[in-house]
């Protein structure tokens, strides 16, 4: 009998839309060509994509509606719904910050009795309370960067990326980063395993992998070999494979893709050869 597909939250705008869509497309569903498309029938894998907006895909995941869903760690703490992060899928990085005018505070514990913008009031109330401070919480839909201009706050607490957005405002940030974001995988807090969601999960880390390994291949004298593993361990162990010269061994190792040109150098340094490096289109590890 044929199981009920797996229902996806998908965003359908802004920030996390467009790449949360690639991600999936390269591990192998089908999503939307056209960006007015609600609902997505992949029934070759088995799964319905629901495109929402990302501020609710927690609550529809948290109520149970959603088997699963993609959101911001950000969004997913203000919404305060009962789901859980399963995958941290790496794009989408942003930090939650406090910013105002040169001078204005130096940390959370000066804000007592401000005024602060955010459109993320849930996430910015836990953290006052968790220092103890009682402010006054402007809540706005966005360009929360102007309100300081606009005298309706002291201060805001805002998504920062590159900081561009607040230099233009004039604005500084201050004090701790109040969280770090990324897009994340999420479920029902207590949801029970579904081997649906695991086939999911496996193929997002598929790509979460393809995307920061490369392959390194090389060639090395035998009596290097201990020295060369110390560069390049790989994730379990590195191939090693004869070559027609019995002093010689073939390796070959997943190795960061940032770390790459470090690694080439250490092993040319070390007596390595013939040292080649290829992505990786798509694994299961
Ligand atoms: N400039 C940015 N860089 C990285 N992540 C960002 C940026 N702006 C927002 N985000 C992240 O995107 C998510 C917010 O989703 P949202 O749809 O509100 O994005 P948005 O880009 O603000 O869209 P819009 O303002 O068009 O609704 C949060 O997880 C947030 O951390
Ligand atoms: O540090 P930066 O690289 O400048 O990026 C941060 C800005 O990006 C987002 O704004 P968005 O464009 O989504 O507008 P919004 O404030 O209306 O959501 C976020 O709310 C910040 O304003
Ligand atoms: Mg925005």
């Amino acid at each position: 009998m044929p199981t009920e597909p797996l229902r996806i939250a998908v965003p359908n705008k802004g920030s996390l839309s467009e790449a949360a869509s690639a991600m999936l497309r390269e591990a192998g569903y089908n999503q939307r060509r056209e960006a007015k498309e609600l609902l997505l029938d992949d029934p070759d894998n088995n799964a319905q994509f629901v495109f929402l907006r990302p501020r609710d895909i927690a609550l529809y995941v948290g109520s149970g509606t959603l088997d699963a869903g993609i959101t911001g760690r950000d969004l997913l703490l203000d919404s305060r719904a009962p789901a859980d992060e399963v995958l941290p899928l790496g794009f989408a990085r942003s930090t939650f910050r406090f910013a105002g005018r040169p001078g204005v505070a130096s940390g959370v514990g000066d804000l007592e009795g401000r005024r602060i913008a955010t459109s993320y009031s849930g996430l910015l109330a836990k953290h006052l309370a968790d220092h103890g401070v009682t402010a006054d919480i402007v809540h706005l839909d966005g360009a929360v960067e102007t309100a300081v201009a606009l005298g309706i706050a002291d201060v805001i607490a805002d998504v920062v990326e590159t900081g561009t957005t607040l230099r233009a405002a004039g604005l500084e940030i201050f004090g701790e980063p109040i969280m770090r974001s990324e897009a994340t995988l999420v479920r029902r807090a207590g949801a029970e395993a579904d081997p649906a969601v695991e086939v999911l999960v496996r193929r997002l880390q598929g790509v979460l992998v393809a995307r920061q390994y490369v392959i390194v291949d090389y060639d090395c004298p035998k009596a290097l070999v201990e020295r060369a593993f110390a560069i390049t361990p790989g994730l379990e162990s590195p191939t090693v494979s004869p070559l027609a010269n019995d002093e010689w061994v073939a390796v070959r190792a997943m190795v960061k893709s940032s770390e790459t040109n470090r690694v080439m150098d250490e092993l040319y340094d070390l007596g390595a050869r013939g040292i080649l490096v290829t992505s990786i289109h798509a694994c299961r590890l």
